[in-house]
């Protein structure tokens, strides 16, 4: 397993560029299951998920050509369907929380789909029960193994209806919306998760030849196609990817400028980080973060303590929480921190602690954290990252920091970022890759 060691202390500068959006290319690639014609994606990350998701529709017969750096062609018109129901195959889409999605287009082309319980990050449970209420909404019958870790979903014919989902499940919205656009009919899905994934998701299917209204909103309608075509689409910078660099560069930077960024698909993403003090200048399509001696946390307007919450979206996504907790740490004013989506994200600022922060975690959701305006350092540490978030936010922290830190388990960090160590490296700071 690999590691980084990463000398703090060394002050980042220069421009950095996004990569292409995780989630998003993970919804984009399995779309590509919906057609015999060629679908071009251009912009997709080389990182740890994605390459896996990509490996994993080869296995199932799905011919792949990679154009250049990013940019690959996915063609599934010769595929193994009786793979599908393998032992094999469920044990490796089991390894990997993407594979889900795989799900609503091969229901939808194919009218059946063996699901294993995914894998990903371990930050408390990950229901699917949305998805599967979307897919016996359109007609499909679900049986599951003893354990409920397999499921097999089976349809002769999808039919539109309306459905209400019992929560605005990202990977379950995207799921049903691919399941829906084959189907006989209309499908209008409210309670619709809507982030730029899915907006983008939808964007693509329209292009394709589908006929979906009501993208970005909450209130999605499907009119069902009899068939999909060829297309090409972009992925999106990786929203996660700037937020996480806005807080780097607040904690560590001399001057950042993140370029091409999306602006008016960050959503409230820049303000959350304003909100801790941090200077976010936009200059066209970019976000320059000057230098901080100091920032300092506002207060709401009627003066009580500042809270940051995750909600879906257009509300702050929970994925950008442990960053903005760790910029926190040295910010001067003291932050409530709330988790509210999931119940194991914030378990790690016990390193934080052990590294000098000052946070009260008041239960698995909520910690509250007192910023010490730079007047102690964080020291270095020994830490191992539990997650893909946790381990960037680590990242950050260890790279203010007095001394070296060692940071085990980077195969979660190296599910999201590309090449990141590469990256900062060119930026200034001092990070050192090593294999046990
Ligand atoms: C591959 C992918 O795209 N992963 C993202 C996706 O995961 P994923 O699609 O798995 O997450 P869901 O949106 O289904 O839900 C995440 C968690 O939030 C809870 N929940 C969800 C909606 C809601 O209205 N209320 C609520 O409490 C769920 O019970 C669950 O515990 O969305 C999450 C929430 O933005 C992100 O952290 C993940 O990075
Ligand atoms: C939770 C995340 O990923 P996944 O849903 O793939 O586990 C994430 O990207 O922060």
């Amino acid at each position: 397993m690999a590691s980084f060691i990463i000398e703090g202390g060394h002050a980042l500068s220069g421009t950095i560029t996004p990569q292409g959006a995780k989630n998003e290319a993970l919804e984009v690639i399995c779309a590509t299951l919906l057609t015999s014609d060629k679908v071009r994606i251009s912009n997709v990350p080389n990182i740890l998920d994605v390459n896996n998701l990509i490996r994993l529709l080869k296995d199932i017969g799905v011919k792949v050509t990679a154009n250049a750096p990013g940019d690959y062609t996915f063609q599934a018109d010769e595929l193994n369907l009786d793979y599908l129901d393998s032992l094999e195959f469920v044990k490796k889409c089991s390894a990997l929380r993407g594979s889900v999605l795989m799900f609503g287009p091969l229901l939808g082309r194919f009218g059946k789909a063996t699901v294993a319980k995914p894998g990903g990050d371990k930050i408390g449970r990950r229901r699917l029960d949305t998805h599967f209420l979307g897919f016996k909404k359109l007609g499909a019958k679900l049986e599951h193994s003893e354990d409920c870790s397999v499921f097999q979903i089976r349809a002769q014919h999808l039919k539109g209806t309306y459905m209400l989902l019992d929560e605005a499940s990202v990977t379950g919205t995207a799921n049903i919306i691919m399941a829906a656009v084959l189907a006989k009919g209309t499908t209008t899905i409210y309670n619709a998760a809507c982030e730029p994934y899915i907006q983008q998701l939808c964007h693509l299917l329209n292009v394709m030849g589908a006929n979906i209204s009501g993208i970005g909103s909450n209130l999605i309608t499907i009119v069902g196609v009899s068939q999909l075509h060829g297309a090409e689409h972009r992925v999106l910078p990786d929203m996660i990817e700037v937020g996480s660099f806005i807080g780097m560069a607040a904690m560590v930077g001399d001057g950042i400028r993140i370029k091409d960024v999306s602006l008016r698909n960050l959503g409230i993403i820049p303000d959350a980080f304003r909100r801790l003090g941090v200077k976010v200048k936009e200059e066209g399509d970019d976000l320059v973060i000057p230098h901080h001696s100091h920032y300092e946390v506002q207060s709401f307007i009627d003066g009580t303590i500042m809270t940051l919450a995750d909600a879906p979206w257009p509300g702050l996504t929970p994925d950008l929480l442990s960053v903005l907790l760790v910029v926190a740490t040295q910010a001067r004013g003291s932050v409530l921190i709330h988790q509210k989506m999931f119940e194991s994200r914030l378990f790690f600022v016990d390193k934080l602690i052990d590294m000098g922060a000052q946070i009260i975690l008041c239960d698995p959701h909520r910690a509250v954290v007192i910023g010490q305006d730079h007047r102690i350092r964080l020291r270095a540490g020994r830490m191992t990252s539990p997650d893909i978030r946790a381990g960037i936010a680590l990242l950050i922290a260890a790279m203010s920091a007095n001394g070296t830190s060692r940071i085990d388990n980077i195969q979660q960090i190296d599910r999201g970022y590309e090449n990141i160590d590469i990256r900062l490296n060119e930026l200034g700071a001092h990070i050192e890759r090593v294999d046990d």
